[in-house]
Formats: structure tokens, C-alpha cells, sequence
């Protein structure tokens, strides 16, 4: 029999729920994450002979969330992987690296004299990745998910294969929905975080409605293009934007004609696009996307 040995391996607690409150008097703030950690280094023993010397408990990663969460409150989402990827690293020998994942949702409050009452907004969730090793190496990357976007007119699909199985007509104009997880890689630790957001977001969306589609795979590259050009802290961005295709119903049977007005907003199967772009000179990537 050869002899078997312990492949890559990693352990963390996923998805601790946390809302941290912030009281302002009367006004409240409200912070609504989801955090994962995971962690690796000496975890021989632990798999071979069950020695746990060398294991911080999933549930100390999960309490630390909290005590941070108190001790040191939650701004941007970045700071705060940071913040307890460092920790883990520098706090435990045994632990070589810290990989952190946060989600966050948004709330708005209810408007009018309403200061602690908020509603969920239904957009999409933030998202952010840090990776933090004994090394010192560190990789920032952000995120977002659930962006649904669509633009009515501006989108053509013509030209391509035609095999013996293509049934697809042609089309000049048609309606192009996606919902966008994009992910992009900070070139340099400590950017503001906050303002990078909300203006990579504003060049997604503005690039978007702005390019006249000849495929979706175009919209995506100008897309991450409109990103590298206007946001210099950001240096590789990935998309994954499914196709929502909308088809137009036939009306015919009924005696009426359907001129781009009356589709069938299809859940599934739906069109998978997903791609990157990158400067020719970013640094390298190391674990930014493990
Ligand atoms: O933008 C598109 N890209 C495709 O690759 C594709 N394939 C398809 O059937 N419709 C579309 N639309």
C-alpha cells in the first residue's frame, strides 16, 4: 500500500451573524454582517492523532467576531477582515494564515422622525475577502452580489455559431438583464474602502447602461475597463453575470401583435457569463482569489 499523507487543509467557523448597533442617542446605526473565518498552519496532529494543541476552536474565531465587534465597532468591512485576520495570524504561532469573508446587507432607515426603525434594502450584499499570512502578506479583495440591472433597449445578440442544433433568432434590439457579482483586487492595502465602494459601484453601473451590447461578454469587459481606467487602487476585477433572458411572448394566437412590449422573465436555464480584467502590471495575485 502506498503511504497516504494530509493534502491542503483549512478550518474556520462560516457565517457568523452579527448586527452591531451603534446608539447615537435617540439615532441608531445599524451594521448587519455575515462573517467567515478560516484558518491553517501546523494541523498535522490534529488530523493525524487528534492532538488539538495547535487548534483555536472555531467557536473562540466565532466569540472573537463579537468581542471585536464591540471593543472596536464595524465600519467598512474591509477594515474589519483585516483587523481579525491580523489577529489570528499574529496571536497564534500554529496559525500561518487567516482567510476572512464578509457579507454585508443594507438597511435604510424608515424615513420621517423615525431614528431607530430601518428597512432592509432589497439590493444587493457588499462583499469583501482578506487574506493575511505569518509572512506578512495581505490581499484585499472586494465585492459586490445580487446587483440587478437591465436595460430596455441598446442590446443586440447576432452573428455568431450556427450548428445544426441553433434555434436562437437573431436580434438587433432586446431587453439585457443580469445580476452582477463583481470582485475586484485592491493593488495596495489601505485604500478608504467606503468611497472605493460606492465609486466602483457608480462605474459598474454607469458602464452598463452606457454601452450599446453586442453581447453580454462586451458589456462585461466594458464594465471592469470602466473600473481599471477610473479607480487606480483597484487592479483585477472578475465578473459572474448571469443572463436573464427575457423572451418575447407570442401573442399572435390572441389576435396582437407584440412590438417589444410583453416578455417572459425566465428564472432558468439562464446564460453563465463570467470573465476578468486585469492591468497588464498588476501584482501578483498569491491567494487573493483562494
Ligand atoms: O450576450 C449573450 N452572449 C451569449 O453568449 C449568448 N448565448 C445566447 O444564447 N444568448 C447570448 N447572449
Amino acid at each position: 500500500m502506498p503511504d497516504v499523507i494530509l493534502g491542503p487543509n483549512r478550518y474556520g467557523k462560516a457565517e457568523t451573524r452579527l448586527v452591531r448597533v451603534v446608539r447615537e442617542g435617540e439615532v441608531h446605526h445599524l451594521k448587519d454582517v455575515t462573517v467567515s473565518s478560516s484558518l491553517s498552519g501546523d494541523m498535522e496532529a490534529v488530523h493525524l492523532t487528534g492532538d488539538n494543541a495547535t487548534v483555536l476552536p472555531t467557536d473562540s474565531q466565532k466569540n472573537t467576531v463579537y468581542a471585536f465587534a464591540k471593543q472596536y465597532g464595524v465600519d467598512q468591512i474591509e477594515d474589519f477582515a483585516l483587523l481579525l485576520a491580523r489577529h489570528f495570524v499574529e496571536s497564534q504561532p500554529p496559525i500561518h494564515h487567516a482567510r476572512v469573508e464578509i457579507e454585508e446587507y443594507a438597511w435604510e432607515r424608515i424615513s420621517g422622525d423615525r431614528p431607530h426603525s430601518f428597512a432592509r434594502k432589497g439590493g444587493e450584499v457588499r462583499t469583501c475577502v482578506v487574506h493575511h499570512d505569518r509572512d506578512g502578506r495581505t490581499t484585499v479583495v472586494s465585492g459586490l452580489k445580487d446587483l440587478v440591472v437591465l436595460n430596455s433597449t441598446g442590446s443586440e445578440f447576432h452573428g455568431y455559431i450556427q450548428d445544426e442544433y441553433t434555434t436562437l433568432p437573431p436580434t438587433t434590439d432586446r431587453v439585457l438583464a443580469t445580476a452582477v457579482a463583481a470582485r475586484w483586487r485592491h493593488g495596495a492595502e489601505g485604500s478608504a474602502y467606503g468611497k472605493s465602494y460606492e465609486e466602483v459601484r457608480r462605474c459598474l453601473l454607469e458602464a452598463f447602461a452606457d454601452t450599446h451590447s453586442l453581447s453580454l461578454q462586451q458589456t462585461l469587459y466594458a464594465m471592469g475597463k470602466r473600473v481599471l481606467d477610473t479607480r487606480g487602487e483597484v487592479c483585477e476585477i472578475r465578473f459572474a453575470m448571469p443572463n436573464k433572458h427575457h423572451f418575447l411572448v407570442d401573442l399572435s394566437p390572441f389576435g396582437l401583435d407584440n412590438d417589444n412590449e410583453v416578455y417572459f422573465a425566465a428564472d432558468r436555464p439562464y446564460g453563465l457569463i463570467e470573465g476578468g480584467v486585469l492591468r497588464e502590471d498588476a501584482p501578483d495575485a498569491a491567494f487573493a482569489w483562494e
